[in-house]
């Protein structure tokens, strides 16, 4: 016979994810019928005077964040709490009292990944992550599964949603950076320390994750190369444009041979106009993988708020539900590989000025003849070779020059670049930029 269960979940968090969270498990009408069986048992928040925007039972408030991850009679934690600690040791502790977690805080997984897997897997219990990365797209479930049979090449994304709004508009509008910003907070994209966004830690984070999965091996954070978007200037932007292509940020991890080291890093990217990356705005992600057999897969959708996330939260809770449903009519015993974690060993990261890519680099000049031939020999020096070079404008006296490089290793790129700043005739370089 095949017993009806209810399964018990504790809440951490009613800010965004959470509030969105709580939504769907209480109004489950028209959406899967295994939701109907899963109830929210105690939900755990910082203050129980603030105003919120649902209607939730009464008592199922506690500022008492111990109290639910050592409830008995909970199965699964939610941790949408966000920040390091205490989100971290609630993890763990829950881990360790049996319970399921589902987080979408790619903060604490992408630093402590480690120890979270490492004792999830000893206590055999799942720690569930689809929201973490892409917001409401599911990525995270297919690299685990549909695509696993594949030998990834590359990952390439856009997974930072505030960034992607923020470029999006000062690119379409010519809206300033910092009122942007503000909108993005407003909506509830922006983490709740906005750096992390803005400076590519978020999207680093999220990379790191997709780089484990994909390539199958965990990765150190700090070996993640990581530039955000504050030296991005309307400047760049409007010659990008000039040169048909937008700026992104993109998050790549990308082996080129499968005994070589990952390249894996966050920068902003010149991307011609005509990639499907280029045409992603607004909040929206897309995470771009490339595989054999498979060729090119693209992922897209909402990457930050409420309901998208929620959707990525509920349905790893289903997952679980359905596990333990399973489990509860005798039909499972064993953990299933395809929803657990199983890597031990870490993944090697080739150093950056190993990789090779395209260049896009704005130099300010003396305005006098022979200073692009300058140029060109400093290049020609350390084997870059230039796919174009225009001189458009001038700022003051200053001539403004502007080159993008075939591709070329960082390492000779950089080498060539201080071989410039010597030259007299050169006043500065604004802004480098890479190209996808
Ligand atoms: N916002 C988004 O679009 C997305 C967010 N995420 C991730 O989801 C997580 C949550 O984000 P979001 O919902 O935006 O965050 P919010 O800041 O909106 O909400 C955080 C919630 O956690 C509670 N909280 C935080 N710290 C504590 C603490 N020390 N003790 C008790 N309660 C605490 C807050 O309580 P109180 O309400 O009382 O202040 C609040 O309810 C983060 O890890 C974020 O990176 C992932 C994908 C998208
Ligand atoms: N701050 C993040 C939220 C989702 O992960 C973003 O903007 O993408
Ligand atoms: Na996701």
């Amino acid at each position: 016979m095949v017993r009806k269960t209810v399964i018990k979940v504790g809440l951490l968090g009613l800010g965004t994810v959470g509030t969105g969270t709580a939504e769907v498990l209480f109004d489950t009408a028209g959406r899967h019928p295994l939701l109907q069986e899963i109830e929210i048992y105690r939900i755990g928040v910082r203050s129980l005077d603030k105003v919120r925007d649902i209607n939730l039972p009464q008592d199922v408030l506690t500022t008492d964040l111990e109290s639910i991850v050592v409830a008995p009679e909970i199965d699964i934690i939610v941790e949408v709490l966000g920040g390091l600690e205490p989100a971290r040791s609630l993890i763990l502790k829950a881990i360790d009292c049996g319970k399921h977690v589902v987080t979408a805080n790619k903060a604490v997984i992408s630093r402590y990944g480690d120890e979270i897997f490492t004792a999830a897997n000893a206590a055999g219990v799942y720690v569930m992550l689809e929201a973490a990365v892409g917001g409401g797209i599911p990525v995270i479930q297919p690299l685990k599964q549909a695509l696993s049979v594949n030998r990834i090449q590359a990952v390439t994304g856009i997974v930072n949603g505030t960034t992607n709004y923020i470029l999006t508009r000062m690119q379409t509008e010519g809206s300033d950076f910092n009122e942007v910003l503000a909108d993005a907070q407003k909506l509830g994209y922006a983490e709740a320390d906005p750096s992390a966004d803005v400076d590519g830690l978020d999207a680093a984070d999220k990379i790191a994750i997709l780089a484990s999965l994909a390539f199958g091996g965990r990765i150190k954070l700090p070996e993640v190369y990581c530039e955000g978007i504050r030296s991005v200037s309307q400047a760049d932007i409007a010659y990008a444009d000039k040169l048909g292509f937008v700026i992104k940020l993109l998050a790549i991890a990308q082996r080129r041979q499968p005994t070589a080291a990952l390249s894996v890093r966050v920068h902003p990217t010149l991307v011609a106009r005509s990639h499907p990356l280029a045409s992603i705005n607004g909040v929206y992600n897309a995470i771009l993988i490339a595989g054999e057999p498979l060729g090119q897969v693209m992922f897209y959708g909402p990457g930050a708020g409420a309901g998208a996330t929620a959707s990525a939260v509920v349905s790893d809770v289903m997952n679980v539900a359905a596990v333990l449903k399973a489990k509860s009519n005798q039909v499972q015993t064993q953990s299933n590989p395809l929803l657990a974690c199983s890597h031990q060993d870490y993944c090697a990261i080739a150093p950056m000025a190993e990789l090779t890519t395209r260049f896009y680099a704005r130099f300010l000049t003396k305005d006098r003849p022979g200073v692009i031939g300058k140029l060109g020999t400093c290049f020609g020096n350390y084997g870059v070779s230039l796919e174009s070079i225009v001189q458009i404008g001038l700022q003051g006296n200053l001539a403004e020059i502007v080159v993008v490089t075939h591709d070329v290793r960082e390492g000779n790129f950089h080498s060539s670049l201080a071989e410039i700043r010597t030259l007299e005739a050169v006043d500065s370089i604004p802004s480098v930029l890479r190209v996808l």
